[in-house]
């Protein structure tokens, strides 16, 4: 597979670096205008480093759009003579419909929205896709694409937002909750490098339960609450505090942003 990455960023290069390790792609080039900071891409034999978008387009199947959403459209009109039938289309860009990529590039074209986490960096990317009519002959291939670095769901367009909510910032959401749980433990006695390994290993067997046992997190904290012991306990002051309840305003704040960005 012939990958391009318009924009590698923090996402773009967290794709490349996924998709690398994986063995995903024949060759790649990867653009932005400041190819200084792709400095280490390099080393990968079948890495094309360059500012010129276009050169990316002409020589690649697979196109990744990376890009912040205000310069997604001058981009796309700026390669749009260069497609060809076997372009396939992938805009991870936030609120940017595709519907608004019609009207670039015309219907016709294989369109995606990937909405990945930078988690794709070391194969763990939760991520959603939609595609318009046309894409649908080739949204198989890109959960391909993407269930080498992680798990793929395909989800209507309508809920993009949300996707890029839970999943995309998510990982920023998880972080804060691991560190908060880091400067605890260090509270507590431990040193900032260990309290680092409890928060960070215990969240993640928190989650592998959740996905091996397909198991309710409810169902799984009545495992751990002893009754009058010392879970619940903490657990009841984390409510108290508004644990669950800031969680939720925080999701729906960046759900309301995302409106803002996808009017422009
Ligand atoms: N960061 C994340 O975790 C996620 C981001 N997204 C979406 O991905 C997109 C990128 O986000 P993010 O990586 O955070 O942003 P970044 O600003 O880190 O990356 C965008 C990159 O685009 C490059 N760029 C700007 N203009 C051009 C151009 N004309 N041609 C080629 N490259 C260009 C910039 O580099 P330079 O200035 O050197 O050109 C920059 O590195 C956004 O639309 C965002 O909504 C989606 C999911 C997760
Ligand atoms: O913060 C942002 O706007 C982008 C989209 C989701 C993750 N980063």
């Amino acid at each position: 597979m012939k990958i391009a990455i318009i924009g590698a960023g923090n996402l773009g290069v967290s794709i490349a670096t996924g998709i690398l390790h994986s063995g995903g792609a024949t060759s790649m080039y990867l653009t932005r205008r400041n190819l200084e900071a792709l400095k280490g891409f390099e080393e990968y034999g079948r890495v094309t480093l360059t500012r010129d978008n276009r050169e990316a387009v002409a020589g690649s199947d697979i196109l990744i759009f990376a890009v912040q959403p205000l310069h997604f459209a001058s981009i796309l009109e700026s390669v749009k003579d260069l497609l060809h039938d076997n372009h396939v289309l992938i805009s991870t860009i936030t609120g940017f419909s595709l519907s608004a990529m019609e009207a670039i590039v015309g219907p016709d074209r294989y369109l995606i929205r990937a909405m990945p986490n930078t988690a794709i960096a070391v194969g763990r990317s939760m991520t959603c896709l939609a595609s318009n009519e046309a894409g649908k002959k080739r949204v198989e291939l890109a959960a391909a694409i993407f269930n080498r670095m992680g798990h793929t769901l395909m989800i209507p367009e309508q809920q993009m937002q949300a996707a890029t909510v839970i999943c995309a910032s998510g990982i920023a959401f998880w972080m804060r909750l691991i560190r908060a749980t880091t400067q605890g433990a260090i509270q507590l006695g431990f040193d900032a490098k260990e309290a680092r390994e409890l928060a960070m290993h215990t969240c993640g067997g928190a989650a592998e339960l959740l996905i091996q046992s397909g198991h309710h997190p409810e169902e799984e904290i009545d495992r751990v609450t002893t009754p009058m012991g010392c879970t619940i306990e903490g657990l009841n002051e984390m409510e108290h505090q508004g644990l669950s309840s800031s969680l939720i305003k925080g999701i729906v704040a960046s759900y309301d942003k995302i409106t803002q960005i996808s009017k422009g």
